[in-house]
């Protein structure tokens, strides 16, 4: 019987969560979601959970539960026939929570990934905010320095990437992060990988998934966001 898979992906910031699920939505045909892209749509449409929203981001703090999860469920609900894959959410317990009351996950990818390694990708990647792409100026390139391959925009490099932000972020993360590991952990459903290198750890979800979604029906396989 063909159903729905719903999956999420965790991990700490340059962990490769963004990179990983792209090969995902692309390889399998499910639905990319991003937390951090639905925050900044409602950033700039300023919904009302997006001006909220801001008023954290600029401060450089997570945005509290019950926004984040106002944002996200509603437009989960829309996705009734859509497999999809969720990155960035859940960040705490509480987060996992909500969402486990909302529906049921077949997989959570936990990326465990050396904090050095973190470090020094963090310290080359470049993004394009109004698009969200994501750049590494050793592993993944733009064609022309300093420049979005798409729109011929600027790049930029986010202020919390810098190292001495990084350690803060990342033992900030491992905390909140924990219970949540150990949430989807009881549940059965936690497949953790460790390595240094995306394209490692990539065959290894790629061989988890084929075993897991074979029964997608097409229509269930909805378009990738970028
Ligand atoms: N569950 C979530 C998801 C996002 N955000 C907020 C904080 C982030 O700063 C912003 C953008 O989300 P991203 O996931 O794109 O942001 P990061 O830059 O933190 O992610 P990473 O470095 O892991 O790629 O949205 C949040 O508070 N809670
Ligand atoms: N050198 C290197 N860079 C990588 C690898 N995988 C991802 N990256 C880059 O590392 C940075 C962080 O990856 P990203 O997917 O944005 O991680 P996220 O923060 O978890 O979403 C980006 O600049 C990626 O292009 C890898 O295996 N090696």
């Amino acid at each position: 019987m063909s159903k729905l898979f719903r999956a999420v992906i965790m991990g700490p910031p340059g962990s490769g969560k963004g990179t990983i699920s792209e090969r995902i939505a692309h390889s399998f045909g499910l639905k990319h979601l991003s937390s951090g892209d639905f925050v900044r749509e409602n950033i700039s449409a300023k919904t009302e959970a997006g001006v909220l929203a801001k008023t954290f981001i600029k401060k450089g703090l997570l945005v509290p539960d019950h926004v984040m999860t106002r944002l996200l469920l509603p437009r989960l609900e829309e996705m009734t026939k859509c497999s999809w894959l969720l990155d960035g959410f859940p960040r705490t317990l509480a987060q996992a929570e909500a969402l486990n009351s909302a529906c049921d996950l077949d997989v959570a990818i936990n990326l465990n990934i050396p904090l050095e390694t973190l470090k020094e990708r963090l310290r080359h990647r470049w993004i394009h905010p109004p698009s969200g792409r994501v750049y590494n100026m050793c592993f993944n390139p733009p064609r022309v320095q300093g420049i979005d391959d798409i729109t011929g925009e600027p790049l930029i490099q986010q202020e919390d990437d810098r190292p001495e932000a990084l350690v803060a972020r990342l033992r900030h993360y491992k905390d909140i992060a924990k219970p949540v590991i150990d949430f989807y952990k009881a549940k059965g459903i936690l497949y953790t990988y460790s390595d240094t290198e995306t394209d490692q750890i990539w065959p290894n979800i790629s061989t988890l998934l084929s075993t897991k979604i074979p029964t997608i029906q097409s229509d269930a396989r909805c378009a990738s966001t970028h």
